[in-house]
Parts: C-alpha cells; structure tokens; sequence
C-alpha cells in the first residue's frame, strides 16, 4: 500500500467552542461534558483514507482563551489546513472568526489565504435552545431559508400562536390597538 502523506490540519476558535471535544469525538470517539480549557497546544493522529488517498492526519488542537496567545501561535506555522471554529450557541464566537483568520494568516506566514484551505465549523448543533434565546424568556428559535422555504411557513404560524396566546391571558379591552384576527372586513383605511 501507498505511503500515506502527513497532513498537519490546526483547530482555531474561542475557548469553550469545543476543539478538544471535536478532536477527542473523532479520534477516540469518546466526549466529555466537563473538559478543561487546553493550554497551549495537543495534537493527536489519525489515519484516514479520502476519495482513494491514504491520509495521517495530524490534527493540532489549540488553546482559544485570549491569554494563551504566546503559547499557541509558534504552532500555527506548516498547516496544510485550518478549522475555524465557532460555537453554534455563542454569536461572537462567530463574529471572532475573521480575527482567527488573521491571527493564522500571519503566525503561518500564508502568502494567499484566499486560496488557503480553510474549513468553517459551526459546533454545539445538539444544543436545543440557543443561548439568547434562553436567557431572554425562553423565546422559540427557528432557522430559515427564504431562499428553499425552509421553516419559514412554521415562522409566522408560531408568531400568530404567541400573539394568540397572549390574547388568552390579558383582558381583550386592553389590546383595543391590535388587529383582530377574527374580523372579517379589513380595517379601513386612514391612509392621507
Ligand atoms: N452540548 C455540547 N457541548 C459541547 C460540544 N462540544 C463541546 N462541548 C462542551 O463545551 C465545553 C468546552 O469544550 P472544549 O472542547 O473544552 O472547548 P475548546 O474549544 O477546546 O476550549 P479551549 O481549550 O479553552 O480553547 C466542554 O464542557 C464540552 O463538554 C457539543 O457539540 N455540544
Ligand atoms: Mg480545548
């Protein structure tokens, strides 16, 4: 059999994104709900075989949290590839991934990061409510695609369920302002 070739791939992101969770899924496949934050920098291989290529992959995790910068950073240098990293649950986790794309263009010394491999990860999906949403009154979450129709029909069916639950607990005199969804002739119009 083919000598399989090293490839160096690097986990970027925030502290608490789940680097290491993702790498001890994929290589041991074990998880750990209570992980410590990773100082500096662990690395574990695996060997995989890709569309016919015999692969060692190398797969470098690093420690997100801000003050491990220095021990990180000398690491990022001979990645094949790099795993931007964010926390489906954590907005800016998101927002944080171009400041991780600059941080690894220039301790890698990438000439073209526009042809770069980078792969964006978006962890944590299983997470049931996201964060906001739970810790602003438990509001219903949905993701959409205006562009396919997904959810977006169940969208404006949830909005009217809410409206129409509130209608249930407050005394209706107090909403003379709402539209009534049970009229039948259109509110006229005030229009200039
Ligand atoms: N629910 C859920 N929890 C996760 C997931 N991945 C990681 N976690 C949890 O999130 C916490 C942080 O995960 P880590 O893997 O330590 O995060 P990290 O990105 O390595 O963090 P640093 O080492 O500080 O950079 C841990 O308590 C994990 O158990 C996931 O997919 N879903
Ligand atoms: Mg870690």
């Amino acid at each position: 059999m083919a000598k399989s070739a090293l490839l160096k791939v690097i986990l970027l992101g925030d502290g608490g994104v789940g680097k290491s969770s993702l790498m001890n899924r994929y290589v041991t496949n074990k998880f750990d709900s209570h992980l410590f934050h990773t100082i500096g920098v662990e690395f574990l291989n695996k060997e995989l075989e890709v569309d016919g290529h015999l692969v060692t992959l190398q797969i470098w995790d690093t420690a997100g949290q801000e003050r491990f910068r220095s021990l990180r950073t000398p690491f990022y240098r001979g990645s094949d590839c790099c795993l931007l990293t964010f926390s489906v649950d954590d907005g800016q986790s998101f927002s944080n991934l171009s400041n991780w794309k600059k941080e690894f263009t220039y301790y890698a010394d990438v000439k073209d990061p526009d042809n770069f491999p980078f792969v964006v990860l978006g962890n944590k999906l299983d997470v049931p409510e996201r964060q906001w949403c739970r810790e602003n009154g438990g509001h219903p979450y949905f993701e959409t695609s205006a562009k396919d129709s997904t959810n977006v029909a169940s969208v404006f069916e949830e909005a009217v369920r809410r409206v129409l639950a509130m209608d249930d607990r407050v005394d209706p005199l107090i909403h003379s302002n709402t539209v009534d969804l049970q009229r039948k002739s259109p509110p006229e119009s005030t229009c200039c």
